[in-house]
């Protein structure tokens, strides 16, 4: 039987968050709608899997941690923000601290194609093992999840993949399309779109879309 998993989902002060995806809303001011709405279209499709049985965000941006507590989502605020794999290890301390056999993952929070399927097989396809999914390049990593009441060990960052399997974590091999479709570059946008969008995000593209913008069609 599948058992649930705790999933922590670490999204950057919105100023600084996808420095690499400026340019793909405009005006530029929408940069942080944007953002906001990739995670919240990551967090709804977590949140509506059947294994994903908490879905925890990590920040320390204030406008978020409004956002999520008002649609009934936990915050964990990481501030002072020391990095990707230090909110990670913060959150996984705090969970293993509730409840010392917590099964602890770690979910990327610029997947706005995410379909709850695709996550809810992820977790069947782990079983009880440390897995990871790579990104669609193969070198980055989607979802990362513990061994129940292990420590998360993240190792996110360039060629994080290539870091997770060499730390024993075993590669999730089904297609996991929406899964893998992070969403690094404005062509990673328009390749989510094809896939479909959540619905924040597909808002906002529309909202962009519309007078005033200076971007053609995703
Ligand atoms: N809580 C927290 N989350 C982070 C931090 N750094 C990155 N993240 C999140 O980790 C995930 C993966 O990070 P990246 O895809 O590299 O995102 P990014 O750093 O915002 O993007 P670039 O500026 O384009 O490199 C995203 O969900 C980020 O929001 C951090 O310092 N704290
Ligand atoms: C931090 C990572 O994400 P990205 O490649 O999206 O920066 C990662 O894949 O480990």
């Amino acid at each position: 039987m599948t058992s649930g998993v705790q999933l922590l989902v670490p999204i950057k002060p919105l100023h600084l968050a996808k420095t690499r995806l400026r340019g793909a809303s405009e005006p530029a001011d929408r940069h942080s709608g944007l953002v906001a709405a990739l995670a919240s279209d990551t967090v709804v499709a977590a949140r509506s899997t059947t294994y994903a049985v908490e879905v925890i965000v990590v920040t320390s941006d204030p406008h978020l941690t409004a956002l999520f507590r008002d649609n009934g989502v936990e915050v964990l605020d990481d501030s002072p923000a020391s990095g990707l794999n230090a909110a990670l290890r913060y959150g996984d301390r705090v969970l293993r601290q509730r409840n010392p056999e917590a099964r602890v993952g770690a979910l990327q929070a610029d997947l706005p194609a995410l379909r709850p399927e695709d996550l809810d097989a992820a977790i069947t396809e782990a079983g009880a093992d440390r897995v990871f999914c790579s990104d669609g390049q193969g070198t980055g990593t989607t979802l990362l999840l513990a061994r129940r009441g292990s420590a998360l060990r993240p190792e996110f960052g360039p060629g994080s993949a290539r870091a997770h399997r060499s730390g024993g974590a075993r590669e999730l091999r089904a297609p996991l399309e929406s899964l893998r479709r992070d969403v690094d570059l404005p062509t990673d946008l328009e390749v989510a779109a094809a896939l479909g969008l959540g619905a924040h995000t597909s808002t906002h593209v529309r909202a962009a879309e519309g007078p005033g913008s200076v971007r053609g069609p995703v």
